[in-house]
């Protein structure tokens, strides 16, 4: 059975004062109410946060991620992170390739690749955000644009490290927007990028593979969308910075 996920992605969101207040309330919701072993959550935290919601998390069911890396190990790019900093919070999973990264700063399906290998060689999962736009859609390109995405970005890998992903599909025009994708067209995507991984890469591979849907998921559409036989989960923005909604969203499986 592939692992359901639960990633909460709190974007430029919360001082530390408030992401440890969130973090401490989800712990103890996570462990007095989550009776579903085959459930990890997540918590995308800013940079800022990682250390001290990690001292929070360390020894819980909830695993750490950041949003973002370089793509080089280490060196002189003043602002950035590296993927063997992120190692040593320890951090297990770094959200790339969301729609906000590539929009506002320019990431390419090559530094996608880059970080990609670099966060593999350190061991830390990636996490890597597909989605078209409300125009691609519209002109019914949807599932060719979303396929490229991981065909340029990620088939370069071997089997064996393409195993070690996970996916998240999130259109972008559901994304904080209060859209979401109805269950049909999120399970017709999440079964053309499985069945685009397996036709690469084999059905083991593909069966294994999260797929996890981002898009105002909220407590009240998650129960629907978590049994599309192809969606994994979920990569949640809005609904993550409030404990209540997030672990009822966790729940939904
Ligand atoms: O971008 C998202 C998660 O990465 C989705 O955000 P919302 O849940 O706010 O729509």
């Amino acid at each position: 059975m592939r692992q359901n996920i639960v990633a909460g992605n709190w974007k430029m969101n919360n001082t530390l004062d408030e992401g440890l207040k969130l973090t401490s309330e989800v712990v103890n919701m996570v462990q007095d109410e989550l009776t579903n072993n085959n459930v990890q959550v997540i918590l995308g935290c800013p940079f800022v946060h990682l250390t001290s919601v990690q001292k929070l998390t360390n020894g819980t069911k909830l695993a750490l991620s950041a949003q973002n890396c370089h793509e080089e190990a280490k060196g002189a790019y003043t602002g950035e992170i590296s993927a063997t900093m992120l190692k040593s919070v320890p951090v297990q999973y770094v959200i790339i390739g969301h729609s906000e990264r590539r929009q506002y700063f320019g990431e390419s399906h090559d530094t996608l690749t880059k970080k990609t290998d670099t966060l593999l060689a350190h061991n830390l999962t990636p996490i890597f955000c597909c989605g078209e736009s409300l125009d691609i859609r519209e002109k019914g390109e949807h599932v060719a644009y979303v396929c490229n995405q991981l065909k340029d970005s990620l088939f370069h890998l071997s089997a064996e490290d393409f195993a070690r992903l996970v996916i998240a599909y999130e259109p972008i025009w559901a994304i904080g927007t209060g859209v979401t994708a109805s269950n049909e067209q999120a399970q017709e995507m999440h079964l053309a990028i499985r069945s685009f991984i397996a036709d690469k890469y084999g059905k083991e591979v593909a069966e294994g593979t999260p797929i996890l849907y981002g898009g105002s998921v909220k407590p009240d559409n998650a129960k629907a969308l978590f049994a599309c036989p192809d969606v994994d989960g979920g990569l949640v923005g809005g609904a993550s910075l409030k404990s209540r909604d997030f672990v009822d969203i966790a729940k939904s499986f």
